[in-house]
């Protein structure tokens, strides 16, 4: 074991400020892959934009000749017919894009949310540590909304409507120079001021995303901890801590109308003032003879076909300012690594190992597994245990399932989100979050753990709340990894095996044992969607549920047996009853080794006494490693376990820990199994 640390290091340490919080931005590169992700219909719908705009500008040149024949008073003929068509196909094909747009925009919306759910539910567990579930949702529901907006009044219609604007710009100009001249000068200057205003969007999106995340992340902590908000009376306040943050949303919401709502009017004014300009000097030049009255018609409808491209240009610069915004958020998710299958090179050597070259590590466990409660259900490792003993898994069957050999441990997360979380009730919230540098804050939690736990047996860690205890199931399953030492599995370093390969041998039991809104059965089948009925039923007895099985109509509600609800979070099981619901999906999979960190709660004396047979039920011929907070549900575990401040301070069997760890004894006189000794009050 290292030396220990001074009670500074034994605290958290900040490190690796990166200065004010700033949104994140993406540039208008990134968005391209959205867009040609889909290239077939984007090329179509370019296409058919062009063809159109051809059509479209097809149409004053029609109207031209229509003037000049009733001029000369020539026949109309077929002219008529032929511009009334070209309006109609004109109208046809900008509908039918228009829905191709949409569609196209549902698809980068799909495309993306699909992209950031994998993204998050394969990302490692220290970036739950320092992200809010509601930002998270936010990011997935209402940013990606935002790209949609690109696509359908932004960047395809543009392309389009580029045609059309040249297009006018050309006939304008050939019609009359001079006053081609005249009405783009007005609309020049407008234009510079409408892009001026527009890159002030950007910012203005991000910050108002941003704080939507906010405000979805403070309604899921809210919705989630409801109970104890109105038990504490603190409804009011939390009301009024969100509604703030709803405030600061609507500020920036606010900002970005204010900034559209100038565009609306900057563009009418240039339209106006080019319009009348172009009465005014064009009624002069017919007078004056310099061109034709058909030629002026034809110059308006050109100019009036320019203006509704140019409206679209602008709709599409705030669009994409917007995307931006958003697209800077998704893609902070996006860029972030997920944990990978295995890290080759974390393995010794660089090899990935295959467990089952390894060692016949399910032997002890899986073997007794199919005589214990799940029964019918197979282990997953059956491959591994028909492997044939060779020198390595002669000498791996000789090692203990998991061994810690001198683990060093330190929690890793960044600082300003849990500030903002206590912030929040205080009504400082978006203040804190922008004046704290984000930080790394370090916890320094395991110095130096060495413990074996043979296979076969069952282990107990006990040891006060905060010593490290659930840390080390964490670092077993691989939520996170040692900064020093080794953790094995049947004498293979864990570092060197496939996480999912890993995983697969453990069942594991968090603390507050989640259940899940549903059914007892979708509760159940979560790790092995497979397992029958029969198994169902089987786990559930086992764990001393029998009773929730058993349940009538009156008591379970409409549905009975695996099909009884067990209500948000479990809200209508006991909290003892959920321990076991977890217990119960763990055995499920029929795991070599069972992880179970028991509750701090719900432990009456009845809980205490079903818990204590469930454990007696599945532990037999199976690997058992439990937290215990009460001694009593583990004094005959074949070793036990104590740990304090991050470091083992002893272990053994209840007898001779109670002799020979003066805290362990501590603990056990504190729950009366054993007799105080004169010293104690
Ligand atoms: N994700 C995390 N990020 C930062 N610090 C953490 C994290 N999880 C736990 N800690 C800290 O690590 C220390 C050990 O926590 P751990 O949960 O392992 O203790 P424990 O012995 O299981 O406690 P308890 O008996 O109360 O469950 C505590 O100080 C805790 O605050």
């Amino acid at each position: 074991m290292s030396a220990a640390p001074t009670p500074a290091e034994n605290g958290r340490r900040r490190r690796g400020a990166r200065g004010a919080q700033s949104g994140p931005r993406a540039s208008f590169r990134q968005l391209l892959p959205y867009l040609f992700e889909q290239r077939g219909l984007l090329g179509f719908i370019i296409a058919l934009s062009l063809v159109s705009a051809l059509v479209s500008l097809s149409q004053p040149l029609l109207v031209g000749q229509v003037i000049e024949r009733v001029q000369a008073v020539e026949p109309l003929g077929a002219l008529v017919g032929v511009l009334v068509a070209v309006v109609i196909i004109g109208a046809l094909l900008d509908g039918y894009q228009h829905y191709l747009l949409q569609r196209m925009g549902e698809g980068v919306v799909l495309r993306s949310r699909r992209r950031l759910i994998a993204k998050i539910l394969h990302l490692p567990i220290s970036e739950f540590d320092r992200r809010r579930t509601g930002d998270l949702v936010s990011r997935v529901g209402s940013d990606t909304t935002l790209l949609r907006a690109v696509l359908t009044q932004g960047l395809v219609e543009a392309v389009g409507g580029a045609l059309l604007f040249v297009g006018a710009l050309v006939g304008m100009f050939i019609i009359d120079p001079v006053l081609f001249f005249i009405t783009f000068g007005i609309i020049g200057v407008s234009l510079v001021v409408v892009v001026l205003l527009a890159s002030r969007i950007r910012p203005a999106v991000a910050r108002a995303q941003e704080k939507v995340g906010d405000l979805a992340a403070s309604v899921d902590r809210a919705i989630g901890s409801m109970r104890t908000i109105r038990a504490a009376g603190a409804a009011d306040r939390e009301q009024a801590a969100i509604e703030r943050q709803a405030e600061e949303a609507y500020g920036f919401g606010l900002k970005i109308a204010r900034i559209s709502a100038l565009i609306v009017p900057i563009s009418f004014i240039a339209l106006q003032v080019s319009l009348l300009s172009v009465l005014g000097f064009g009624g002069y030049r017919v007078a004056s003879g310099a061109i034709e009255i058909s030629q002026l018609v034809t110059f308006v409808i050109f100019l009036f076909m320019m203006i509704t491209p140019l409206g679209q240009a602008f709709g599409a610069f705030s669009a994409v300012n917007q995307a931006l915004g958003a697209l800077g958020r998704i893609q902070e998710i996006d860029g972030l690594a997920t944990e990978t299958a295995n890290d080759a090179e974390l393995a010794p050597g660089g090899r990935i190992v295959a467990l089952a070259d390894t060692a016949p590590h399910a032997a002890a466990g899986s073997t007794a597994a199919g005589s214990t409660a799940e029964g019918d259900t197979e282990p997953r490792d059956t491959a591994a245990r028909d492997t044939a003993p060779s020198t390595a898994t002669a000498r791996a069957a000789s090692e203990p399932a998991i061994r810690f050999a001198d683990v060093h441990f330190t929690y890793r997360s960044a600082a300003p989100d849990r500030v903002d979380a206590r912030e929040l009730v205080r009504g400082r919230a978006g203040r804190a979050a922008q004046a704290a540098p984000a930080d790394i804050v370090e916890t320094p939690v395991l110095h130096g753990v060495s413990f074996d736990v043979p296979r076969g047996t069952r282990v107990a860690l006990v040891g006060p709340s905060g010593a490290g205890k659930s840390t080390v199931l964490g670092l077993i399953e691989r939520f996170y990894d040692p900064d020093s030492g080794a953790i094995e599995l049947f004498g293979t370093d864990i570092r060197s095996l496939d996480r999912a390969e890993l995983r697969a041998q453990f069942g594991y039991v968090e603390q507050d044992a989640p259940v899940l809104a549903g059914t007892l059965r979708e509760n159940l089948l979560l790790a092995s969607p497979d397992a029958s009925d029969a198994a169902c039923e089987r786990v559930l007895r086992a764990v001393n549920l029998g009773s929730l099985l058993d349940r009538s109509a009156e008591t379970a509600g409409l549905d009975t047996g695996l099909d009884a609800q067990v209500g948000e979070h479990g809200l209508m099981l006991s909290g003892g009853e959920k321990q076991r619901l977890a217990i119960a999906r763990a055995l499920l999979t029929a795991p070599p080794i069972l992880l179970l960190d028991e509750s701090t709660a719900s432990l009456d004396g009845v809980n205490e006494r079903l818990m204590r047979e469930a454990l007696d039920s599945v532990a037999t011929g199976r690997t058992l490693i439990v937290i215990a907070h009460r001694l009593s549900t583990v004094v005959d575990s074949d070793k036990i376990i104590v740990v304090e401040d991050g470091r083992v301070l002893g272990e053994g069997t209840h007898a001779e820990l109670v002799d020979r760890v003066p805290l362990y004894r501590e603990l056990a006189e504190h729950q009366l199994l054993v007799p105080r000794g004169p010293d104690a009050q």
